[in-house]
Formats: structure tokens, C-alpha cells, sequence
């Protein structure tokens, strides 16, 4: 079937976060059953932070990654399994080794401004036959002409699909139109968007993204993700269809796999709380959530504090060792016993 838009799941992926990267096998092996069942296409298996990220800094994975992305290969009659790969923390035996696991898809992911570190991991994407996408995070930090170079030279290293990431959750409607456009008219490949809701836009940020063009979207069962969540994927499905697109999801069958197996193994409801809304008014990485929150306990100060003031930092990721400091600073700023 010709699908007029691809709706790619990362239940399995930004999901890991928010189950603190705590997946079992058999969690892994019912959603990929159900997403294959449901018409979804590609999904994405990996810990939260990309091939390789299971460590000290990000969080260890009960479960090697490996053994899920086979486990998911396994269950997927028609769909194919993606990866992340943050270059430096996942290297290049971890996307040959993935390849072996069953993946079929590689999404490069680079801060917006710093899409040069991925030349070589997609060239090496497209060598080893994978479809293979550029991912450009925190796309609210950089002006448009820069998104523009950016997302440019991903095309030229050979990717297939460039997205427009708002990891913070911090783009406007307004805002995705511009950079989705500005992508549109100076790219040959698709463009792709992935939203997180922390300002409750997710759904009207893929609207937006989709009329400017955008032909991937990403999308999670219950939002299951990092800060409040993805894009709802069983919503995009209601949606598209309502308005006469071909996404090739079944809408009963997705909504089966997102509120019978997903609801039941979520730690917790994805809210828009006022930690995760703090993250997308001030920009910062929707995956700090959890240890702003640990840390803010920790220290006895207020979350929102900690969360301000890695916004106007301008923090970005992989330098989650920040969020302490700043809890750290601000007890001492206020006489908290540490
Ligand atoms: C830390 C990787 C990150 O979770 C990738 C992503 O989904 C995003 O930037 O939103
Ligand atoms: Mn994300």
C-alpha cells in the first residue's frame, strides 16, 4: 500500500526513558507484535539515548538492546526495526551489531548545530543498506538558515530523511512551519518531524509539520516518552484518517496495543506536569526529566528552578552531570543541608 504519510513508532525508544530504560523482553516482543499487527511500518528499538547509551551518565537498560531489537525483529511480520545512534555514544560494531539483531533503519542523531560528527555513521548506514535518516535534536536552539546548513549536510553524507527534532518540546506551531519549509524548499529528501508535548502541542506541531511538507512523523503509544511525552501515535492514526491520509494503521488495532499492553506496564500517566511544562517553556532536553526530578529531592529545592536555569545555560544533552551541579548551587544558594 501507498502510504501518504509514514507514522514511525518510538514507543519502544523514547518510551525507554520514562520506563527508566527498564523494558523486558517480553514488554518489547507484545508491543512489537501489536505495532506490526496494527500497520505500523518502522519502529524503533534502542535504550532511550541511542545504541550504546546503557551506562552510568544515562541510565543502565535491564535488558541488553541487542537482545530486544532481535526479540522485536522476531515478532514483526511486515515491519522493520529502526535504531538510534548518537554518534559518540553508539559506535560503529554497535549499528553492525544491530544490523545482525534485525535492524532495517538507522536515525543519526546530532545536536542542531552539530551535524558534521555524523558524516561517517551515515555513510556507514547506507553501506551496510539501511534506510538511513539525519535527526537533528534541540531544532529550537538554532535560527532557521542554520537548521537549513545543517540539515544540508546530512543530505550530503547521504541521508534519506532529515528530521526536525523538537526535543524540548519547546517549538511553536508557527516555529515547526518555518523550519519544515525552509527544509522543504531547499531539500531534495523527505523531511521528517519528531515532537515531544510538553507544551501540549505535540499533535498541532505534526499538523503543522505535515502541511508544511513533512512526510515522516514519529509518534508513541499513551505518549510513552520522554517529559510529557511523544506525539500520540494511536491519535496520529484517528487523525490522518479523519483527514484522508494513508498512514496504512489500523485505528482499533493501534488504539488495542497502546491501552491493553502499553497502559498497563506505564509507570505513570504521561501529564503535562509542571516539571515537563517548565522543560518546554525553557528549552531544555525532554529525556532530563527524571534526574531533574531525582536531583531536585536529592537537594531539597524546587524542580523548576533546577529546570530554569539549565534552559538559560542552554544545556544540552550529554551533560546530564549539569543538572546536579545546579541542584548543588542552588541548595547552597539557599542553605539547604546537603
Ligand atoms: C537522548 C536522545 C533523545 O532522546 C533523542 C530524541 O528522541 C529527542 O531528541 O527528542
Ligand atoms: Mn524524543
Amino acid at each position: 500500500m501507498k502510504r501518504d504519510l509514514q507514522i514511525v513508532d518510538v514507543t519502544l525508544r523514547d518510551g525507554s526513558h520514562a520506563m527508566k530504560h527498564a523494558f523486558t523482553e517480553e514488554q518489547v516482543r507484545q508491543v512489537a507484535k501489536g505495532l506490526d499487527q496494527a500497520g505500523i511500518e518502522y519502529l524503533e528499538v534502542t535504550h532511550g539515548d541511542g545504541l550504546g547509551g546503557s551506562s552510568l551518565q544515562y541510565g543502565f537498560s535491564k535488558v541488553n538492546e541487542m537482545k530486544l531489537i532481535e526479540a522485536a525483529a522476531e515478532e514483526c511480520s511486515q515491519a522493520k526495526i529502526s535504531v538510534l545512534l548518537l554518534p559518540g555514544i553508539g559506535i560503529k560494531e554497535d549499528l553492525e551489531d544491530a544490523v545482525k539483531a534485525g535492524a532495517k533503519m538507522v536515525r543519526v542523531a546530532t545536536h542542531v548545530t552539530e551535524a558534521d560528527v555524523a558524516k561517517q555513521h551515515i555513510e556507514l548506514g547506507r553501506n551496510l543498506g539501511l534506510k538511513t535518516v539525519g535527526f537533528l535534536m534541540m531544532a529550537h536552539m538554532a535560527p532557521i538558515d542554520k537548521v537549513v546548513e545543517q540539515a544540508k549536510l546530512f543530505e550530503s553524507y547521504g541521508a534519506e530523511i532529515v528530521y526536525v527534532t523538537d526535543s524540548a518540546g519547546a517549538l511553536l506551531p508557527h516555529e515547526v512551519k518555518e523550519r519544515v519549509s525552509a527544509l522543504k524548499e531547499n531539500l531534495s529528501c523527505e523531511i521528517g518531524f519528531h515532537g515531544h508535548n510538553n507544551l501540549s502541542l505535540a499533535m498541532a506541531n505534526t499538523m503543522a509539520a505535515i502541511e508544511s511538507g513533512a512526510t515522516y512523523v514519529d509518534g508513541s503509544l499513551r505518549c510513552l516518552g520522554a517529559g510529557s511525552g511523544n506525539t500520540q501515535t494511536e491519535v496520529m492514526a484517528a487523525v490522518f484518517d479523519r483527514l484522508g491520509y494513508k498512514t496504512g494503521v489500523e485505528l482499533y488495532p493501534i488504539m488495542d496495543v497502546a491501552n491493553n499492553i502499553v497502559a498497563k506496564f506505564m509507570p505513570r500517566p504521561q501529564e503535562v506536569t509542571g516539571s515537563s511544562l517548565i522543560m518546554g517553556y525553557s528549552g531544555v532536553y525532554s529525556s532530563f526529566l527524571l534526574f531533574t526530578q531525582e536531583a531536585a529531592k536529592k537537594f531539597n529545592v524546587d524542580e523548576r528552578d533546577i529546570l530554569v536555569e539549565l534552559g538559560r545555560m542552554q544545556a544540552v544533552g550529554g551533560q546530564e552531570d549539569l543538572i546536579y551541579e545546579v541542584a548543588r548551587e542552588f541548595a547552597r544558594s539557599k542553605k539547604v543541608p546537603v
